[in-house]
């Protein structure tokens, strides 16, 4: 997608350069700046710390760590030890597992001599998939949308968390089949939640202002009320692993948004590429919720009036706080599941993926 009208990735390879670089994204919205990672270490931090985010572009950026931690040292100890500490920045993103396991079994077989380059086009390979894929969602979630447009003229889409372009390698997954919409002239605007506490939705906002899609940001709070006064014709989410039974780990608030959907009659559909399914897990129940720092709740940050960044502490620190940064919908609120092969209900997703072995 476009920065500035630019076409830009959420990460790419820097020509002649052992490294890749990203978009900061715990800079955005206030400020965009693009940061170089040339080590493992660089893209442990990166996966970490949140500049970059979202489950396929974890996925990425853990694939593209790999192959730099191989250029300094392409033994078998090297490559157990990237996958080992790239495979332990975050928990509940499957695609992260997902890119380590592939570009574990296609390394490891391989001469330590052969390695470097091989991870190089291996983690290439993933981010360009993962470009064809989220683009092919879009088609496929168009075809979900077109009719409810059609009915009453215009769309409009709810959303939450960031499953946008800057959440993947490019185009996004939610938000994949709401650009389709919006390059196919369809007269759509989109609620943004806002998320707390990381916010996301401020990345949303930003990259729909970024592409001139109509938005709206709303407090998360919010979302009931618009759905029940029949305000949403669709809510798209993406999602960070979905279990064998269709269960959907995404954002916390996602469980509450379906909720609200289902009350209201709206459909509620999630979008995900085959990097998000996690046929080997039973159900949602087994999906690890990652629980993060509470100071993400205690403490607020943007711009100061001077418009450099500011924090502001709205509770003590030693002030009790639970931060589960993931919940888990399950699959019967689920209207369908978006992917690159196109759409089924959550239960059924195996018969659009007959290749794997299903326990
Ligand atoms: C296409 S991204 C889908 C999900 O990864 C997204 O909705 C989400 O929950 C991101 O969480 P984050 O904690 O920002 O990495």
């Amino acid at each position: 997608m476009k920065v500035n009208n630019v076409p830009t990735r959420s990460i790419w390879r820097v020509a002649d350069h052992a490294a890749v670089d990203i978009i900061d994204q715990t800079a955005l919205p206030h400020a965009y700046r693009v940061l170089r990672l040339a080590s493992l270490e660089d893209a442990a931090h990166a996966i970490r710390s949140m500049q970059v985010r979202g489950a396929p572009l974890i996925g990425a950026t853990a694939a593209y760590g790999v192959a730099l931690a191989l250029l300094r040292d392409a033994s078998d100890a090297a490559l157990a030890n990237a996958v080992a500490t790239l495979g332990g920045t975050r928990p509940t993103a499957v695609n992260l597992h997902w890119a380590l396991q592939r570009m574990q079994a296609h390394l490891a077989p391989l001469p330590a001599i052969e390695r470097g380059a091989a991870a190089w086009r291996e983690a290439e390979a993933i981010a360009d998939e993962d470009v064809a894929q989220n683009r092919a969602i879009g088609e496929h979630g168009l075809a979900l949308l077109r009719p409810l447009a059609e009915k009453r003229g215009r769309l409009d889409v709810m959303t939450h968390c960031n499953a946008g372009w800057l959440a993947t390698v490019d185009h996004g997954t939610a938000l994949s089949p709401v650009y389709a919409a919006f390059d196919a002239g369809i007269d759509v605007r989109v609620w943004v939640s806002e998320t707390r506490p990381r916010n996301q939705g401020l990345l949303t906002a930003w990259e729909l202002q970024q592409h001139g899609v109509p938005h709206t940001l709303i407090a998360d709070n919010a979302a009931g009320l618009l759905l029940a006064r029949g305000e949403v014709d669709a809510v798209i989410v993406g999602a960070d692993r979905i279990a064998a039974n269709g269960d959907v780990a995404n954002k916390v608030g996602t469980y509450l948004k379906a909720l609200a959907a289902k009350e209201a009659g709206v459909p509620f559909y999630v979008a995900a590429p085959r990097s998000t399914l996690d046929f080997g897990c039973a159900a949602g129940d087994a999906i690890p919720i990652e629980e993060r720092e509470g100071d993400e709740l205690r403490v607020v940050n943007g711009t100061g009036s001077d418009g450099r960044p500011a924090a502001v502490r709205q509770l003590a620190k030693d002030e009790a706080v639970a931060n589960p940064a993931f919940d888990v919908t399950p699959a019967r609120f689920v209207a369908a599941v978006i992917t690159e092969r196109g759409s089924a209900a959550a239960h059924a997703l195996a018969t659009l993926y007959p290749e794997e072995r299903h326990g």
